[in-house]
Protein backbone atom coordinates (compact mmCIF):
# COMPACT_ATOMS: atom_id res chain seq x y z
CA UNK A 1 0.00 0.00 0.00
CA UNK A 2 1.27 3.46 -1.10
CA UNK A 3 2.34 5.92 2.23
CA UNK A 4 -0.43 8.38 3.29
CA UNK A 5 1.60 10.33 5.93
CA UNK A 6 4.60 9.91 6.79
CA UNK A 7 6.33 12.03 10.03
CA UNK A 8 10.29 11.62 9.96
CA UNK A 9 11.86 12.32 13.22
CA UNK A 10 10.02 15.51 13.78
CA UNK A 11 10.58 18.14 16.26
CA UNK A 12 8.52 21.55 16.48
CA UNK A 13 9.01 24.40 19.29
CA UNK A 14 6.84 27.12 19.72
CA UNK A 15 9.71 29.60 20.50
CA UNK A 16 11.62 28.46 23.08
CA UNK A 17 8.73 25.56 24.46
CA UNK A 18 9.32 22.03 22.56
CA UNK A 19 5.80 20.93 21.65
CA UNK A 20 6.93 17.55 20.06
CA UNK A 21 10.14 15.62 20.21
CA UNK A 22 11.58 13.65 17.35
CA UNK A 23 8.12 12.12 16.23
CA UNK A 24 7.91 9.38 13.54
CA UNK A 25 4.71 7.54 12.30
CA UNK A 26 3.74 6.00 8.62
CA UNK A 27 0.17 5.43 7.67
CA UNK A 28 -0.80 3.84 4.53
CA UNK A 29 -3.35 4.62 2.37
CA UNK A 30 -6.88 4.06 3.18
CA UNK A 31 -5.72 3.59 6.69
CA UNK A 32 -7.27 4.94 9.88
CA UNK A 33 -5.07 7.04 12.49
CA UNK A 34 -6.49 7.14 15.88
CA UNK A 35 -4.54 10.07 17.59
CA UNK A 36 -4.87 10.32 21.35
CA UNK A 37 -3.54 11.93 24.19
CA UNK A 38 -3.76 14.69 27.22
CA UNK A 39 -4.28 18.12 26.91
CA UNK A 40 -1.88 20.43 25.69
CA UNK A 41 0.06 17.06 24.12
CA UNK A 42 0.39 18.51 20.95
CA UNK A 43 -2.34 16.63 18.96
CA UNK A 44 -3.71 20.34 17.56
CA UNK A 45 0.40 20.99 16.47
CA UNK A 46 0.16 17.38 14.79
CA UNK A 47 -2.51 18.59 13.05
CA UNK A 48 -1.21 21.81 12.02
CA UNK A 49 2.10 20.13 10.61
CA UNK A 50 0.14 17.47 8.77
CA UNK A 51 -1.64 20.58 7.26
CA UNK A 52 1.32 22.69 6.11
CA UNK A 53 0.38 25.32 8.44
CA UNK A 54 3.43 25.38 10.02
CA UNK A 55 7.21 23.72 9.82
CA UNK A 56 8.99 21.23 11.59
CA UNK A 57 11.82 22.67 13.87
CA UNK A 58 13.79 19.48 12.47
CA UNK A 59 12.38 16.57 10.27
CA UNK A 60 10.09 16.03 7.49
CA UNK A 61 6.41 15.78 7.23
CA UNK A 62 5.22 14.40 3.97
CA UNK A 63 1.80 14.09 3.04
CA UNK A 64 0.98 11.15 0.06
CA UNK A 65 4.68 11.38 -1.29
CA UNK A 66 4.43 15.87 -1.09
CA UNK A 67 5.49 18.48 1.09
CA UNK A 68 2.29 19.23 2.84
CA UNK A 69 1.02 22.49 1.34
CA UNK A 70 1.86 20.99 -2.19
CA UNK A 71 -0.86 18.37 -1.25
CA UNK A 72 -3.65 20.47 0.24
CA UNK A 73 -6.46 19.47 -2.63
CA UNK A 74 -5.96 16.14 -1.06
CA UNK A 75 -6.88 16.49 2.66
CA UNK A 76 -10.72 17.30 4.03
CA UNK A 77 -10.51 19.31 7.59
CA UNK A 78 -13.03 18.58 10.00
CA UNK A 79 -12.26 21.26 12.41
CA UNK A 80 -13.42 22.07 15.87
CA UNK A 81 -16.71 23.53 15.94
CA UNK A 82 -16.49 27.24 17.74
CA UNK A 83 -19.32 28.51 19.12
CA UNK A 84 -18.85 31.86 16.63
CA UNK A 85 -19.30 29.10 13.51
CA UNK A 86 -22.26 27.87 14.90
CA UNK A 87 -23.96 31.15 15.02
CA UNK A 88 -23.24 32.31 11.70
CA UNK A 89 -26.22 33.31 9.57
CA UNK A 90 -25.43 30.67 6.66
CA UNK A 91 -27.35 27.81 5.32
CA UNK A 92 -26.08 24.56 5.36
CA UNK A 93 -25.68 24.20 1.26
CA UNK A 94 -23.30 27.42 1.81
CA UNK A 95 -21.07 26.29 4.30
CA UNK A 96 -20.81 22.16 2.21
CA UNK A 97 -20.62 24.79 -0.94
CA UNK A 98 -17.41 26.24 0.97
CA UNK A 99 -15.33 23.12 0.68
CA UNK A 100 -15.22 23.30 -2.92
CA UNK A 101 -13.43 26.46 -2.99
CA UNK A 102 -10.31 24.80 -4.13
CA UNK A 103 -12.30 23.12 -7.04
CA UNK A 104 -11.80 25.82 -9.98
CA UNK A 105 -13.43 25.68 -13.03
CA UNK A 106 -16.70 24.08 -11.80
CA UNK A 107 -20.05 25.00 -13.49
CA UNK A 108 -23.11 26.15 -10.66
CA UNK A 109 -24.77 22.86 -11.54
CA UNK A 110 -21.54 20.35 -11.17
CA UNK A 111 -21.27 22.64 -7.86
CA UNK A 112 -24.44 22.02 -6.39
CA UNK A 113 -24.58 18.09 -7.46
CA UNK A 114 -21.34 17.87 -5.57
CA UNK A 115 -22.72 19.75 -2.79
CA UNK A 116 -25.91 17.72 -2.36
CA UNK A 117 -23.99 14.56 -3.18
CA UNK A 118 -22.09 15.31 0.09
CA UNK A 119 -24.97 15.83 1.88
CA UNK A 120 -26.83 12.95 0.89
CA UNK A 121 -23.64 10.38 2.02
CA UNK A 122 -24.00 12.46 5.53
CA UNK A 123 -28.07 11.75 5.54
CA UNK A 124 -28.86 15.71 5.46
CA UNK A 125 -29.65 16.26 2.42
CA UNK A 126 -33.24 17.52 3.46
CA UNK A 127 -31.85 20.02 5.43
CA UNK A 128 -29.71 21.77 2.59
CA UNK A 129 -31.84 24.75 2.85
CA UNK A 130 -32.07 25.31 6.68
CA UNK A 131 -29.91 27.60 8.53
CA UNK A 132 -26.88 26.15 10.30
CA UNK A 133 -27.23 28.36 13.37
CA UNK A 134 -30.35 25.98 13.94
CA UNK A 135 -28.97 22.76 13.32
CA UNK A 136 -27.97 20.20 16.38
CA UNK A 137 -24.72 20.03 17.49
CA UNK A 138 -24.33 16.25 15.88
CA UNK A 139 -26.08 17.70 12.58
CA UNK A 140 -23.61 20.54 12.54
CA UNK A 141 -21.22 18.15 12.44
CA UNK A 142 -21.73 16.45 9.94
CA UNK A 143 -22.78 19.29 8.12
CA UNK A 144 -19.12 19.92 8.85
CA UNK A 145 -17.59 16.47 7.40
CA UNK A 146 -20.10 16.93 4.10
CA UNK A 147 -17.82 20.31 3.61
CA UNK A 148 -14.51 17.92 3.81
CA UNK A 149 -15.23 15.11 1.59
CA UNK A 150 -17.39 17.46 -0.87
CA UNK A 151 -14.35 18.24 -2.59
CA UNK A 152 -13.40 14.39 -3.23
CA UNK A 153 -10.30 14.21 -0.51
CA UNK A 154 -7.94 11.40 -0.56
CA UNK A 155 -6.96 11.98 3.21
CA UNK A 156 -10.26 13.31 5.64
CA UNK A 157 -8.56 14.59 9.06
CA UNK A 158 -11.27 15.46 12.00
CA UNK A 159 -9.95 17.43 14.46
CA UNK A 160 -12.56 16.09 17.81
CA UNK A 161 -16.03 15.52 15.45
CA UNK A 162 -17.63 14.28 18.78
CA UNK A 163 -17.04 16.65 21.88
CA UNK A 164 -20.12 17.91 22.03
CA UNK A 165 -22.51 15.72 20.64
CA UNK A 166 -25.03 13.12 22.15
CA UNK A 167 -24.27 9.26 21.98
CA UNK A 168 -26.23 8.60 19.51
CA UNK A 169 -25.05 11.60 16.64
CA UNK A 170 -21.53 9.81 17.69
CA UNK A 171 -22.90 6.84 16.77
CA UNK A 172 -24.30 8.00 13.25
CA UNK A 173 -20.96 9.79 13.03
CA UNK A 174 -18.55 6.65 13.75
CA UNK A 175 -20.86 4.87 11.08
CA UNK A 176 -20.13 7.77 8.74
CA UNK A 177 -16.75 7.85 9.16
CA UNK A 178 -16.53 3.67 8.47
CA UNK A 179 -18.15 4.12 5.81
CA UNK A 180 -16.16 7.04 4.10
CA UNK A 181 -13.09 4.91 5.29
CA UNK A 182 -13.90 2.88 2.06
CA UNK A 183 -12.18 5.35 -0.34
CA UNK A 184 -10.46 8.09 2.06
CA UNK A 185 -7.51 7.67 4.79
CA UNK A 186 -8.63 8.85 7.77
CA UNK A 187 -6.89 10.85 10.84
CA UNK A 188 -9.10 11.15 13.50
CA UNK A 189 -7.81 13.06 16.45
CA UNK A 190 -9.82 12.55 19.76
CA UNK A 191 -10.50 12.13 24.05
CA UNK A 192 -13.35 9.58 23.36
CA UNK A 193 -11.84 6.30 24.97
CA UNK A 194 -14.38 4.51 23.14
CA UNK A 195 -13.68 3.97 20.02
CA UNK A 196 -14.28 0.17 19.63
CA UNK A 197 -17.19 0.99 16.52
CA UNK A 198 -14.64 2.51 14.22
CA UNK A 199 -11.89 0.37 12.02
CA UNK A 200 -8.80 1.57 13.70
CA UNK A 201 -5.64 0.44 12.19
CA UNK A 202 -2.84 2.93 13.93
CA UNK A 203 -3.04 4.65 17.18
CA UNK A 204 -0.46 7.76 17.60
CA UNK A 205 -0.69 8.22 21.51
CA UNK A 206 0.94 12.43 21.53
CA UNK A 207 2.53 13.61 24.66
CA UNK A 208 5.43 15.57 23.47
CA UNK A 209 6.44 12.30 22.61
CA UNK A 210 4.71 10.33 19.55
CA UNK A 211 3.79 6.54 20.41
CA UNK A 212 2.92 5.13 16.96
CA UNK A 213 1.35 1.63 17.09
CA UNK A 214 0.10 -0.68 14.00
CA UNK A 215 -3.04 -1.77 15.41
CA UNK A 216 -6.28 -0.44 17.52
CA UNK A 217 -5.02 -1.35 20.95
CA UNK A 218 -3.40 1.27 23.46
CA UNK A 219 -0.04 -0.38 24.49
CA UNK A 220 1.51 0.15 27.94
CA UNK A 221 4.10 2.69 26.26
CA UNK A 222 1.22 4.74 25.54
CA UNK A 223 -0.49 4.12 28.69
CA UNK A 224 2.87 5.00 30.99
CA UNK A 225 3.25 8.12 28.58
CA UNK A 226 0.13 9.39 29.79
CA UNK A 227 0.89 9.44 33.36
CA UNK A 228 3.82 11.59 33.00
CA UNK A 229 6.10 8.56 32.73
CA UNK A 230 8.98 8.87 29.93
CA UNK A 231 9.21 5.53 28.04
CA UNK A 232 13.15 5.46 29.41
CA UNK A 233 11.88 4.77 32.48
CA UNK A 234 9.02 2.52 32.11
CA UNK A 235 10.65 -0.83 33.58
CA UNK A 236 11.46 -3.44 30.70
CA UNK A 237 10.20 -6.44 32.97
CA UNK A 238 7.79 -7.72 35.84
CA UNK A 239 11.64 -8.35 37.72
CA UNK A 240 12.05 -4.11 37.66
CA UNK A 241 9.52 -3.85 40.54
N1 LIG B 1 0.53 29.39 19.06
C1 LIG B 1 1.10 28.88 20.15
N2 LIG B 1 2.12 29.55 20.78
C2 LIG B 1 2.73 29.05 21.87
N3 LIG B 1 2.39 27.85 22.42
C3 LIG B 1 1.39 27.15 21.86
C4 LIG B 1 0.69 27.63 20.71
N4 LIG B 1 -0.25 26.71 20.36
C5 LIG B 1 -0.15 25.71 21.26
N5 LIG B 1 0.82 25.97 22.16
C6 LIG B 1 1.23 25.10 23.28
O1 LIG B 1 1.70 23.87 22.72
C7 LIG B 1 1.31 22.78 23.55
C8 LIG B 1 0.54 21.76 22.69
O2 LIG B 1 -0.68 22.36 22.27
P1 LIG B 1 -1.72 21.60 21.33
O3 LIG B 1 -2.83 22.54 21.05
O4 LIG B 1 -1.00 21.01 20.17
O5 LIG B 1 -2.20 20.40 22.30
P2 LIG B 1 -3.47 19.42 22.17
O6 LIG B 1 -2.95 18.04 22.46
O7 LIG B 1 -4.17 19.63 20.89
O8 LIG B 1 -4.37 19.91 23.38
P3 LIG B 1 -5.97 19.83 23.60
O9 LIG B 1 -6.31 18.36 23.78
O10 LIG B 1 -6.17 20.59 24.87
O11 LIG B 1 -6.64 20.47 22.41
C9 LIG B 1 0.51 23.35 24.69
O12 LIG B 1 1.34 23.48 25.79
C10 LIG B 1 0.07 24.72 24.17
O13 LIG B 1 -0.08 25.64 25.23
Amino acid sequence: MPVAVEFNAVSFAYEQSMVLKEASLELVEQGFLLVLGPNGGGKTTFAKLLLGLIQPTSGRVKLFEQAPHCALSDIGYVPQITVTQSRLPIRVFDVVNFGLYKCKGLSHSQRRLRVMNALQTVGLSQLAKRKFSGLSGGERQRVLIARALVSSPRLILLDEPTANVDAQSKEQIYQLLSHLNAHATIVLITHDPNTSALPVSDIAFINRQVIHHKGPELTEQMLALSFGTTVEQLPRCANDY
